[in-house]
């Protein structure tokens, strides 16, 4: 480790503010819209920092929002703020990206390019929903309706998956659900078990944190038990399994460089500093990926991320592992070499602190700051976008070292990884065996259908559908003490041209 002394201490990174504010209106009407939530998570930030700091930001990154639109929400910050940064930015769609813009802004400050920085993001979906089904006019910044919805994951999908109804996260993701625990040789009851243990500790760490949506513990067979409350989702999600995106909530991070902070007298255990990342990503179009129980670009960017900490998972003392269904976690922890027992949050989780869509990694980098600020010697800051797609990490520490890297993108390590990728074919017959599966439910916990991905007799893959009437295959694919990935089955073309399948 470098002394701290050999690098300029104008090109250190340090993030000296964090801020949030989480608004649960007793009105709907009294909501506070997008805008407000993140100058008042600025604000706060600044506030925190103790140094009035926001009139300097030459660097401002708002991290992309759903609940509400806005033409150039970044600008009307800006001027809410009374600034104008040389790098003023309102990013793309992605759950990663307070992590990327984080990772970034120290990049700039370690170039020198500026000075002071700041991340911000926040959503008011609770309010924007209750609204909508209340009927309700909210007497928001009008929705310009004049500027383009932005692309979500769903966009990039084929036409067979958008019609069998696998084309959101959360009938995605069970995919990796199910593939993954099937390789590591888990039954499905196991599988769900390791789920609820890991979410509960998430919980356990949204009940400690102020800001958290849902301040409780939860227990593990409360989260993995279907009731009324809790209504299956896509096998094998309920409702306290996945994202929860009705929360308004703001979150900021004021970043400086060392020099400035000593001269605006931040104390010193309030600095917090970056010491490096990386990040990779795969094709958007999640058919396009070689398997599904693991993630190449997720492994390269946590090896990376080990690399900071000596090659040694065990020792990051903090850690925020990305927490939109269980499989990322789960996949994440056994990359970094961690045990069942593993402490993923210091925030908890996107089902109980709540899914402000893309800026949850916003709230999680606040909570490290306070870790690190408390304790912590080395944080952990994973964050994902997409279907298991864009992956970023940074690692934290109570102390600098050498130069922050500019470099780091690990995309030759993780393409590197991928192995052939199967064509997809859409018509299709002869036996199929199942590469992954999951069940869609209706709002009432009916079956809706179930959906398998699959690979043919001559290993291209393809989705096939299996009708809710169809209840010896359904009872297949639920059997919990067997995983139904690796079995075969027939497939047939149905009269809509959908691709069948039928266990036996
Ligand atoms: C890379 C990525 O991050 S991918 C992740 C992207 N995000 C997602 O996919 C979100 C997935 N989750 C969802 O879409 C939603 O949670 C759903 C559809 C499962 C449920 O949402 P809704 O149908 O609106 O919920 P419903 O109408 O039943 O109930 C609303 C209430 O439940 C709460 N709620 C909604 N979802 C959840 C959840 N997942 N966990 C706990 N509580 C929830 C709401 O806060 C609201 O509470 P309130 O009445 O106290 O305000």
């Amino acid at each position: 480790m470098t002394d701290k002394t050999s690098i300029p201490e104008d090109r250190i990174p340090v993030i000296v503010g964090i801020g949030e504010i989480i608004d649960r209106p007793k009105e709907i009407t009294d909501g506070l819209e997008p805008l407000d939530l993140l100058e008042q998570a600025l604000r706060r930030a600044e506030q925190d920092a103790g140094a009035k700091l926001l009139g300097e930001v030459q660097s401002l990154d708002v991290v992309n929002f759903l609940s509400w639109r806005y033409r150039d929400p970044e600008k009307l910050l800006a001027q809410r703020l009374g600034i104008a940064p040389a790098h003023c930015s309102y990013g793309p769609v992605g759950g990663e990206s307070p992590i990327r813009y984080l990772h970034e802004a120290a990049k700039r400050i370690a170039r020198g390019e500026c000075t002071v920085a700041a991340v911000c993001g926040a959503e008011a979906q609770s309010t924007a929903t209750k609204a909508e089904r209340a009927g309700v006019k909210l007497a928001w910044t009008p929705f310009a309706h004049d500027v383009e919805e932005p692309k979500r994951g769903a966009a990039f999908q084929k036409p067979l998956a958008v019609k069998l109804g696998v084309f959101r996260p959360v009938t995605v993701y069970p995919f990796y659900e199910s593939a993954s625990s099937a390789h590591w040789g888990q039954t499905p009851r196991e599988a769900m078990a390791e789920s609820g243990t890991l979410w509960s500790r998430y919980s356990e760490a949204a009940a400690q944190n102020p800001n958290a949506w849902l301040k409780r513990r939860y227990a593990p067979d409360e989260i993995t038990t279907p009731t009324a409350d809790n209504r299956l989702i896509a096998w094998p999600y309920n409702k306290l399994m996945v994202a929860n995106p009705s929360v308004n909530m703001g979150g900021a991070l004021l970043l400086t460089s060392l020099a400035r902070a000593r001269a605006a007298g931040i104390a010193e255990d309030k600095l917090v500093y970056p010491l490096g990342g990386a990040s990779a990503e795969e094709p958007r179009d999640y058919l396009l990926r070689d398997q599904f129980h693991e993630s190449h670009p997720q492994n390269a960017v946590l090896k990376a991320a080990m690399d900071l900490a000596g090659g040694d998972g065990k020792k990051f003392d903090a850690i925020e592992l990305y927490s939109c269904f269980p499989c990322v976690p789960k996949m994440a922890r056994r990359t970094l070499g961690l045990s069942a027992d593993v402490k993923p949050t210091v925030t908890g989780g996107l089902t109980f602190f709540g899914a402000p869509l893309n800026t949850y990694m916003t709230h999680a980098a606040c909570a490290m700051v306070r870790r690190v600020r408390n304790g912590a010697k080395l944080g952990l800051l994973y964050g994902q976008g997409g279907f298991v797609t864009k992956h970023h990490a940074l690692v934290v520490s109570k102390t600098p070292r050498e130069a922050l890297a500019q470099e780091t993108s690990v995309q030759a390590e993780a393409d590197r990884n991928k192995r052939a990728v199967p064509e997809f074919a859409t018509d299709v017959s002869g036996m199929g065996k199942v590469e992954s599966f999951t069940v869609l439910y209706g709002r009432g916990g009916e079956v809706e259908h179930g959906v398998v991905m699959l690979r043919t007799e001559d290993d291209r893959r393809t989705l096939g559908r299996i009708a809710a009437s169809d209840t010896a295959t359904l009872a297949h694919l639920l059997n919990m003490d067997r995983t139904p990935v690796g079995s075969l089955g027939e497939i047939t073309m149905a009269t809509d041209g959908v691709p069948e399948w039928r266990v036996g």
